[in-house]
């Protein structure tokens, strides 16, 4: 069996969680034989992106680009949702500091995975919507398992994808299919996706993705770790330093968005919406 340890066992707020991992959303294993990471969210119900969960996944993958790991695998702990993308709580009735602090804690988020110099993958092992589907695509590789659903329905909460949100589905499908799918909010089931090229692969088990993640990491095993990644960087420059020269407007402009009171009662009758179907 391979030895695995976990990485930073001490407590971000005191001795008293000396037993949990450092960050308390997250986890990180590194597989001593392959040096890939293993970063799970375990926030829950369902993985909702709040600051906490932000930061959490933030310090992981600096974690695992420092400690040099040979790969970092995302997935999560809960058996039918990859992330249900951003917290509805954070942007619905906000409170005006907190707000800030989540939108760019998202932003450092996106700009880390996307433009990590570490080869990644996610072992998407349930629902993937938006922000989920965010953390996915700023991937390079993709296993789901089967009968979930993927994609950006922001336009059905009545909201918009902003452009480098686009940029990570841009870098997986086709300008035309991307395009169509963004407009309509398309939620594609994990057939779909594989058809269509969202995805890479399916798995019939968790284990099995991120096996596959794995042997996906593993094909640069041979490939020069420098060269590899100044090569990915460069496919991804022009996206990262886009959102880096306007990280302030996208904050304020969020913000507007957001606060509009039309896009409040919008998001107001979709959580509605949510909370009655758990009810039910
Ligand atoms: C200028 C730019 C402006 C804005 C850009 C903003 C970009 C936004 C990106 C986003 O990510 S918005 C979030 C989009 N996410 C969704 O639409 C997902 C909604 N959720 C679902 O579809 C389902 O919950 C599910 C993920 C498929 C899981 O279904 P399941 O049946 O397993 O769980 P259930 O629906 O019963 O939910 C349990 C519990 O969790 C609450 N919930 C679900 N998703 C969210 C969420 N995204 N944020 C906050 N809370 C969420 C749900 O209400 C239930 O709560 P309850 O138990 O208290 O009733």
């Amino acid at each position: 069996m391979l030895r695995t340890k976990v990485l930073s066992l001490v407590a971000r707020s005191g001795p008293s969680r000396l037993m949990s991992t450092a960050t308390k959303l997250t986890t990180v294993e590194v597989n001593d034989k392959t040096g890939i990471a293993t970063l799970t969210m375990c926030r829950a119900p369902v993985n909702g992106l709040n600051l906490e969960l932000l930061k959490d996944l933030k310090t992981s993958i600096d974690e695992i680009e420092s400690n040099k790991s040979r790969g970092l695998i995302l997935t999560s702990s809960n058996a039918t949702i990859f992330s249900a993308g951003l917290d509805i709580m954070e942007m619905y009735n906000p409170e005006k500091e907190r707000i800030r602090a989540f939108w760019t804690q998202l932003q450092e988020v996106w700009l880390s995975l996307y433009g990590s110099s570490v080869p990644t993958a996610a072992a998407i092992n349930g629902h993937s919507p938006a922000g989920g589907c965010l953390l996915a695509t700023s991937c390079e590789y993709r296993v789901m398992l089967p009968k979930f659903t993927i994609g950006l329905n922001e336009t059905q909460l009545g909201i918009v994808a902003p452009k480098w949100f686009m940029s990570s589905f841009l870098s997986v499908l086709p300008q035309r299919q991307a395009e169509r799918a963004l407009n309509q909010g398309r939620m594609f089931s994990t057939e779909e996706a594989l058809q269509i090229g969202l995805i890479d692969e399916t798995a019939t088990s968790k284990e099995e993705a991120v096996e596959k993640c794995a042997a996906f990491l593993g094909t640069f095993a041979r490939v020069n770790p420098l060269a590899r990644a100044l090569t990915k960087q460069q496919f991804r420059a022009a996206d990262l330093q886009q959102l880096e020269n306007e990280r302030k407007d996208d904050l304020e402009k969020f913000l507007f968005f957001i606060n509009q009171p039309a896009v409040q009662k919008g998001l107001g009758i979709y959580l509605e919406g949510l909370k009655k179907k758990a009810k039910k």
